[in-house]
């Protein structure tokens, strides 16, 4: 048996790629393993898990309050009950219902709980020192009805040390969106594989640290929902190179009064270590005050040299964009298209078709939700309410690589499975820090050799810088170029 720690502090940094499964996938896998007779089967090994991982957390906890569901996550909580009780812990299991309603599996475990001693409560506890949510699990359907909903109120207002059992319960395990109310959890054991939602949208707010125990199952590819992207390798810059060899980025942007952001994308992709780096202003009127480096060299447009470039597209463009576009789709090595640009696309099927017939794994959008919504024709609540979807949903239609921005990023490319970006944090949710990403991004997409890589390794760095960030200092979009 053993734990593997994930993610600290809402943030991970996987070395390698990490598998990520749905519920039917973990439901798939259950259903894959033989029983082995004789041997403890996965309810009673994850009661054990369970058990000892508490305990690691809080070794000196007495009072145990151990919130039971109906359902195989609250079986989950009656095994880990019985360890405890044995190991001398004080204990008081809650059961939402009378356990004679609990599935086969649980209903065993709670068979057994009762033949140690152990007293069934149908209330909270006045106090407890450590609370585990065994509430709700992978069968989540609804927002959480009485009593769980007073009980998850309670656990989060007491704000003692609470672990959650697989994902804290009114959390979405599949998509990483939150019922109301939600368990706010100091930690979470994440049983049999890793749920996407643990790491996107809302699930990375309520989790805590998060680990994970297989319980000897193992799972294969087909059962893969997505993986974590993982920490890239850094790309050796030989000795015997130029400035040729490292890509030229051009930045396509900065309509009037909106210049700031194609000076912001142009000094990412200076500080990424693109080797030339050019910058073309959709409107270069009333400059004064924007500070450019000397280092970047300014074009209009329309003098842009084409051989070998690289274009990141709509950082400030406004309306001007849309007359630019139909050039660089066709004619651009390789593309970020970012804000405006995509706003564009969202309403000229000529664009979208431009961009569907460019050739694959040469262009990277970089869409935040409102725009992921304008382009897929929905509301901003349905690209949200599964990242996952949309983000596959947008590389199919649009056929190139997405970004779908915002807390657990989704990188997704057509005939691929999505990664989700483990890295960044709230301290991105501020104006400039995505025109940094598309300017990162145009650098990553001229040095290698996929759209796939350049998007993923760029997500990574950005989100990284902020998880690095020094806790006095405040993050602003240009001082984050610098740290690139
Ligand atoms: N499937 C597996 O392979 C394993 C499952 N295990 C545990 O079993 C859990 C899944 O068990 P279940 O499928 O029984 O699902 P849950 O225990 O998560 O919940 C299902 C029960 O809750 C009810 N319910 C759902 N949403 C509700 C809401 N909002 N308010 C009130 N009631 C609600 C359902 O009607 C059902 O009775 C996992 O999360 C994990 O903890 C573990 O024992 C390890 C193995
Ligand atoms: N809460 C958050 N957690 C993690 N990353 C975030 C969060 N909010 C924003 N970001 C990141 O910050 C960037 C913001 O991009 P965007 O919304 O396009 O802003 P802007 O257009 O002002 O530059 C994206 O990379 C996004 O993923
Ligand atoms: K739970």
């Amino acid at each position: 048996m053993s734990f593997e720690w994930i993610a600290s502090h809402q943030s991970a940094k996987p070395t390698t790629e990490i598998p990520l499964l749905s519920s039917a996938d973990i439901r798939a896998i259950e259903a894959s393993t033989e029983p082995i007779i004789g041997q403890p089967g996965l309810m009673e090994q994850a009661g054990l898990a369970i058990a000892r991982w508490v305990l690691a957390q809080a070794p000196h906890a007495h009072f145990f309050w151990i919130a039971c569901g109906n359902g195989n996550n609250g079986g989950d909580g009656a095994e880990a009950a019985i360890h405890l009780h044995r190991w001398g812990k004080t204990v008081y299991v809650s059961a939402v219902k009378s356990p004679k309603s609990a599935p086969a599996d649980a209903s065993r475990a709670w068979t057994r709980l009762v033949a140690e001693g152990i007293a069934v409560h149908h209330e909270a506890p006045d106090s407890w020192d450590v609370c585990i949510d065994a509430l709700l699990g992978i069968g989540l359907q609804r927002h959480p009805e009485p009593p769980y909903a007073e009980w998850i109120k309670r656990i989060n207002q007491a704000a003692k040390p609470t672990f959650a059992i697989d994902v804290p319960s009114g959390l979405d395990a599949d998509t990483g969106s939150t019922f109301e109310p939600v368990v706010q959890a100091s930690a979470t054991l994440s049983l049999v594989g890793l749920k996407p939602g643990l790491f996107t949208h809302q699930g990375r707010d309520v989790c805590g640290d998060i680990w994970l125990h297989k319980l000897g199952t193992e799972s294969t590819t087909e059962h893969i929902r997505c993986t974590l992207n993982p920490t890239p390798k850094p790309l050796p810059r030989p000795h015997a190179s130029h400035k040729g060899s490292f890509g030229d980025v051009a930045i396509v942007g900065g309509a009037l009064g909106m210049q700031g952001a194609a000076v912001l994308a142009a000094c990412a992709a200076l500080h990424a270590g693109a080797g030339r780096v050019f910058l073309a202003f959709l409107n270069s009127e009333g400059l004064q005050g924007v500070g450019i480096p000397p280092d970047i060299m300014l074009r209009s447009p329309d003098t842009l040299p084409h051989q070998g470039l690289t274009v990141v597209a709509g950082c400030g463009g406004e309306h001007d964009i849309g007359h630019h576009l139909p050039h660089w789709l066709e004619l651009a090595e390789r593309l970020v298209i970012d804000a405006d640009a995509l706003n564009a696309i969202a309403i000229r099927p000529d664009l979208a078709q431009a961009l569907v017939q460019r050739r694959a794994d040469t262009t990277v959008i970089t869409p935040h939700p409102l725009e992921a919504a304008r382009l897929l024709g929905c509301k901003t609540t349905q690209i949200q309410a599964n990242r996952l979807d949309a983000a596959q949903r947008l590389a199919e239609t649009f056929q190139c690589t997405v970004i779908l921005k915002g807390s657990g990023s989704v990188i997704a490319a057509p005939g691929r499975k999505p990664r989700i970006n483990p890295t960044g944090n709230g301290r991105l949710a501020i104006g400039g820090t995505g025109d940094v990403l598309a300017g990162l991004t145009g650098t990553l997409l001229s040095q290698r050799s996929t759209a796939w890589e350049a998007a993923s390794e760029s997500c990574y760095i950005h989100g990284l810088l902020a998880d690095q960030w020094p806790q006095q200092t405040t993050l602003t979009a240009s001082r984050l170029i610098e740290h690139l």
